[in-house]
């Protein structure tokens, strides 16, 4: 299997503090996430700026598009997205409008498996439909209530579904390793990066871990 990637989540609303924070973890990262707060509050603008700023870095833009897919998603892959997400519950027509998008500007598109019933169909339908990864994804405030992603990732790695697999929900340096072994191509990390005294440092040793898995 090729190298995990490592994708932090920017997750803060202030730019200045966004940009510092990539600025600092970036030699141990190979996509920047816009998450979607900072996404909602600083808009295509900040896609165009960290698109100047790391020409050589993937963005992913966290949108979870639910409706308008193809509408909502372009404008992002016209700043300089290389992947956004459309949310698994939005539905099929509003997942091949992104999917739409992306092949206009040579993007991809992470389906978000947050809050599906159905995870496993979900993910087979959507990779039927052409996308590019699954995002098995325990969010902020399910993780507030004791959720983790680890059974769902095992559960959809089993299918063997030709897409990537990414993993988000909380994941840190004792559990990055598991992830990776459970199938995970594309780990994302958001707290245990912003959150860490040295993001640099706490970056690069999540990045090793996932690496020597
Ligand atoms: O996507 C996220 C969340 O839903 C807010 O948009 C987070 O960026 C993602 O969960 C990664 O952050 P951590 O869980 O703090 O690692």
């Amino acid at each position: 299997m090729a190298r995990p990637l490592i994708q932090l989540a920017l997750d803060s609303l202030d730019v200045a503090q966004t940009l510092k924070l990539a600025t600092l973890a970036a030699p141990y990262i190979d996509i920047f996430e816009i998450g979607t707060p900072c996404i909602k509050h600083n808009g295509v603008a900040l896609v165009r700026e960290l698109r100047r700023k790391f020409p050589d870095k993937l963005i992913l833009v966290d949108l979870k598009t639910m409706d308008a897919g193809e509408y909502e998603a372009t404008p992002f892959y016209e700043a300089g997205a290389d992947i956004c997400t459309v949310l698994g519950v939005s539905g099929l027509p509003t997942i091949a409008g992104v999917i739409k998008a992306a092949h206009k500007y040579n993007g991809e598109v992470q389906v978000d498996l947050i809050n599906v019933p159905d995870k496993v169909g979900c993910a087979r339908e959507s990779a039927k439909l052409g996308a590019h990864i699954i995002g098995v994804h325990t969010g902020l405030d399910a993780q507030a209530a004791g959720q983790t992603p680890f059974a769902d990732l095992q559960a959809v790695a089993k299918l063997g579904l030709p897409v990537r697999l990414s993993v988000a929900g909380g994941i840190k340096s004792s559990t990055v390793q598991q992830v990776v072994k459970a199938g995970a191509n594309i780990v994302v990390v958001g707290a245990a990066i912003y959150g860490a005294p040295s993001p640099a440092d706490a970056a690069r040793e999540i990045a090793q871990l996932a690496a020597a898995a």
